[in-house]
């Protein structure tokens, strides 16, 4: 059913797989221990063997999508086991805020990364730098999307493009209008016949529309389309990797899209590492740093070591991700309720 080199199958994986069992397929999306997996015969619902749990130790152990696996077909089911992960030649990932320090896996075997970003709304160059970054370490190359070109003026376009290239170390900023179908050549060149594409970019910035129009039909739904208020919409609607019609994969998962939000967009560029220190030295490794003997925070706050108020923001993009990582776990509406059981319960 699917061409594997089509979907990105090459070399590199092919040498891995040398004289080991199994079949080869590519996770296509991942929920709760269930991964759907595009393979040469079908689509496949599989899970992992319990060989494999036994071995994973770390979060990067276990599949995400655009992972390449090896599997065994359940005969006459649509479903397959999972026994190994190969080898990545890319990961975009991202640390969870917090004492842990917790790695979230968003997407594998990227190729591209499309940081989408419009050119009349919130524009801010050093949250564009920080995404950079974050995908040169990841093994991707990166490429500026600038959306909704008709939306501005020339003038205007050009000095919005020039402020891009300077910060993007060479990396090619491309100016579009999604909606009127205009410059979608220039990104063509990064949809080959087994290339991977990925999206990342704050909602709005026209992330759906643009697959739309890449894909040449309407397969994510756009805010035009269902509304700014739809909640939860990641969870029912939102379809995670897709098959170009000239060959290519586009990886769009709601990881990518929150991405901005993790890094703290108030907290711009700024590090706890000083918090997370004292957090390391108080009394009780459970402390919650309120009225435990032995807190160094609240020690260090009373000493005018750390100021109070970075000790709020601290809180504050802690408490963000940790709805985050509700939302994306369950969805925008129980993440909600659960927030307001723990502010009842005081635990939030
Ligand atoms: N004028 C203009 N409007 C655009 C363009 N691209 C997207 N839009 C509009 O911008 C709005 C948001 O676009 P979406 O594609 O839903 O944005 P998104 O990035 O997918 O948003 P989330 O799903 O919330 O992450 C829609 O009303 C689109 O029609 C463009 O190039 N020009
Ligand atoms: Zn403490």
């Amino acid at each position: 059913m699917y061409n594997l080199q089509a979907l990105g199958y090459n070399e590199f994986f092919a040498g891995q797989q040398n004289n080991k069992q199994g079949k080869v397929g590519r996770i296509a999306t991942a929920s709760n221990g269930i991964y759907k997996l595009f393979t040469k015969n079908s689509e496949l619902r599989a899970q992992l063997s319990g060989r494999f749990h036994h071995l994973a130790e770390h979060t990067r152990d276990y599949p995400c999508v655009g992972d390449w696996v090896l599997f065994q077909a359940i005969d006459g089911e649509d479903k397959g086991i999972i026994h190994e992960v190969l080898q990545r030649s890319s990961l975009l990932s991202r640390h969870a805020a917090g004492p842990k320090q917790e790695e979230q896996l968003m997407a594998a075997n990227v190729d591209t990364v499309f940081l989408v970003n419009a050119l009349n709304q919130d524009f801010n160059l050093r949250r564009m730098e920080r995404y950079l970054m974050q995908v040169y370490e990841s093994g991707a190359s990166p490429v500026f999307v600038l959306t909704k070109k008709d939306l501005c003026q020339d003038k205007e376009i050009d000095e919005k493009v020039q402020a891009v290239e300077e910060i993007a170390f060479g990396a090619p900023v491309l100016a579009i209008d999604a909606l009127h179908e205009e410059g979608l050549t220039s990104l063509k060149e990064y949809l080959h016949e087994g290339k991977t594409v990925s999206l990342l970019g704050s909602s709005g910035v026209g992330k759906s529309t643009l697959i739309n129009r890449l894909l040449g039909q309407e397969v994510q739904e756009t805010q035009a389309i269902r509304g700014e208020d739809a909640k939860g919409r990641h969870t029912t609607t939102h379809r995670e990797l897709f098959l170009l019609p000239e060959g290519g994969v586009i990886i769009d998962t709601p990881g990518m899209r929150e991405l901005q939000l993790w890094s703290g967009e108030e907290a711009a560029g700024e590090t706890f590492q000083d918090v997370e220190r004292l957090a390391g030295q108080c009394k009780f490794r459970d402390c919650r740093h309120e009225q435990e003997p032995g807190c160094a925070i609240q020690n260090a706050i009373a000493s005018g070591e750390l100021s109070d108020d970075r000790y709020k923001s601290y809180v504050k993009l802690q408490r963000e991700a940790k709805f985050l990582d509700l939302k994306e776990k369950y969805g925008a509406h129980r993440a909600s309720r659960m927030q307001v059981e723990e502010l009842k319960k005081g635990t939030w």
